[in-house]
């Protein structure tokens, strides 16, 4: 089973939606999908008059932003991807983290001070999320998930797609992008291991949502998960026709293996 996440870049983008969604109705096993609305978000707060800031890739969330953020993920953003997937014949069913429980979160500790209601997944679900496939359906989870304290918090997306795919053990899980992947000096890095990971983003090279995104990344790589894959929409229908595209995170060993092999 795969965990596809997508990002809220091009979810105001009818064309991007419906080649999309007409890939996910070609899949042969049905997706958990996991989406964003970043980008939706930003904007339905700037015609609200609220700025936007974020730390390391993650929105500094008070309470009026936290309303946002609830309108902009589990409003728009689900509506526009629930629409064109229901359109394109998947049986999509628009979740957040808050229904039946199926993402739960405790207020995430940031090293660089506090982002208000930013948690960070501490379980999922995954049993109601299995019983939700089992009836045909594929849930899509917008990131607005429950604290453990019993409220509402924003949950940076690529965080909650690493809890679900962790949670069901999926085989893979594919970070849908609006690039091609981890970029250095204008190259697609086609492998990333966590010590390059963590190199590249001391180094300035790995910046913004890309830190959330590499990291979980590399966390689903250490729960067992065991393709994933950072990419755009090519890459990604270029990865489930089984071929290579974009980023794919590797563990150092196995990256040592191949390089060992090659010489
Ligand atoms: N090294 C990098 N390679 C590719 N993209 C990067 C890199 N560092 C930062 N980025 C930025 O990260 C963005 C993806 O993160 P984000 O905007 O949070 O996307 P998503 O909506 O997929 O979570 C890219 O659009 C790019 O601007
Ligand atoms: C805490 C935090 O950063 N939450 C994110 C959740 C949405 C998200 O991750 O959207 P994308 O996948 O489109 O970037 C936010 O408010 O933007």
């Amino acid at each position: 089973m795969l965990v596809l996440k997508i990002s809220g870049h091009q979810l105001d983008d009818g064309a991007f939606l419906n080649r999309l969604a007409r890939t996910v109705a070609a899949m042969p096993t049905p997706p958990v999908i996991v989406h964003g609305g970043g980008r939706g978000t930003t904007d339905l707060a700037a015609r609200l008059g609220i700025e936007s800031r974020f730390v390391e890739g993650l929105r500094v969330t008070d309470d009026a932003v936290r309303d946002v953020a609830v309108m902009g993920m589990v409003g728009t953003a689900s509506m526009q991807l629930v629409q064109a997937l229901v359109c394109a014949g998947v049986p999509a069913l628009g979740l957040s983290g808050v229904d039946a429980g199926l993402v739960r979160v405790r207020k995430l500790e940031h090293h660089a001070g506090d982002l208000g209601w930013v948690g960070i997944p501490t379980e999922v679900a995954a049993d109601r999320l299995q019983a939700l496939l089992g009836a045909g359906f594929v849930p899509c989870l917008a990131p607005i998930s429950l604290g453990e304290d019993g409220h509402i918090y924003n949950v940076n997306a690529d965080h909650v797609a690493q809890a679900v795919a962790s949670a069901l053990h999926a085989d893979a899980l594919v970070f849908l992008t609006n690039v091609r992947g981890v970029m250095q000096d204008d190259r697609v890095l086609t492998h990333l291991t966590p010590s390059v990971a963590e190199r590249l983003i001391a180094e300035g090279v790995i910046v913004g949502g890309m830190i959330p995104k590499v990291r979980a990344a590399l966390a689903a790589l250490q729960a067992g998960v065991r393709a994933v894959l950072m990419s755009d929409l090519d890459g990604v229908e270029a990865f489930l026709r089984g071929e290579t595209a974009g980023t794919l995170v590797q563990a150092d060993e196995e990256q040592q293996s191949t390089e060992g092999a090659a010489q």
